[in-house]
């Protein structure tokens, strides 16, 4: 894809700054006094308890849920000033894929909000579903793909925009371990090819080790910031390490 050609940004910019925010649900107050920033290219993973607002920050720095106080900079703009459907993606818990649309059309679902011509969107297609090693399956249905397939499908969706920031919501919650740890590994090739800077929630204290370069703790009632952990372990990161043990068993302390 061409987000692999892409420029480095300036060393050390930014591209989310939080500051400050806060969002209640009615009565329900849900995240409170949330700063930190992320720098292009980092993996953060977002951790705590159900129910303290992890969703709920995914939403915010998504530009679709607006915060009652604070703000969030996008590339140093305001976060009303940005093009949300071609700055991020967002990959959800469950694959969304819609039945009736074959894999290619499923991603093309992706372009449908950007100005692309129809040899544009089709290139974009094709180079996508090379990047998640799915490039004979464009004309299958969803019904005829394992759960890792669908998998890279939904990804691919999320990619097919080239954004700069991939936000996920617990993306491989629901693969068996073989294969969300297969998933794993696509993502941090994929990251590394295209340089985008990804926001992911976990529940997950081993995802969070393997994956992440800094762990946003969460703590709930009302949400916020207990602590950020930066994972420095090379990669690749072996689940069953002593490493990843060692840092899984610091995090759980935190949570
Ligand atoms: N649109 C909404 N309206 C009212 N309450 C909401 C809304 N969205 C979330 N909440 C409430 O806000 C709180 C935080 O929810 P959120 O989904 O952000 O937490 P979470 O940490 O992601 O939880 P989980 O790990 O269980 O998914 C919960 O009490 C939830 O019921």
């Amino acid at each position: 894809m061409s987000v692999s050609l892409r420029e480095p940004q300036e060393a050390g910019a930014e591209v989310i700054r939080v500051e400050g925010i806060g969002k209640s649900f009615g009565p329900l107050r849900v995240l409170e006094n949330i700063s930190f920033q992320v720098r292009p290219g980092e993996i953060i993973a977002l951790l705590g308890a159900s129910g303290c607002g992890k969703s709920t920050l995914l939403n915010i720095l998504s530009g679709l849920l607006p915060p009652d106080e604070g703000q969030l900079l996008i590339q140093d703009r305001p976060a009303a000033q940005f093009n949300r459907w071609q700055t991020v993606g967002y990959l959800f818990q469950e694959d969304r894929l819609l039945p009736w649309r074959t894999v290619g059309k499923n991603i093309h679902f992706g372009l449908e909000n950007g100005n692309y011509d129809r040899h544009e969107r089709q290139k974009r297609v094709e180079e996508v579903l090379r990047l998640v090693n799915l490039q004979d399956f464009e004309h299958s249905w969803p019904h005829q793909l394992s759960g890792g397939m669908r998998s890279r499908v939904a990804l691919a969706r999320s990619l097919v925009a080239e954004p700069e920031i991939l936000l996920m919501d617990e993306p491989f919650s629901k693969l068996d371990p073989q294969t969300r740890s297969v998933m794993h590994n696509e993502l941090l090739r994929i990251q590394r090819l295209t340089g985008m800077t990804v926001v992911m929630v976990t529940h997950d204290v081993e995802e969070a080790v393997v994956l992440a370069d800094r762990v946003v703790i969460l703590r709930p009632n009302p949400g916020h910031i207990h602590h950020i952990h930066r994972i420095s372990l090379p990669h690749p990161r072996v689940p069953t390490s002593p490493e990843v043990a060692e840092q899984a068993r610091l995090l759980r302390l935190e949570v």
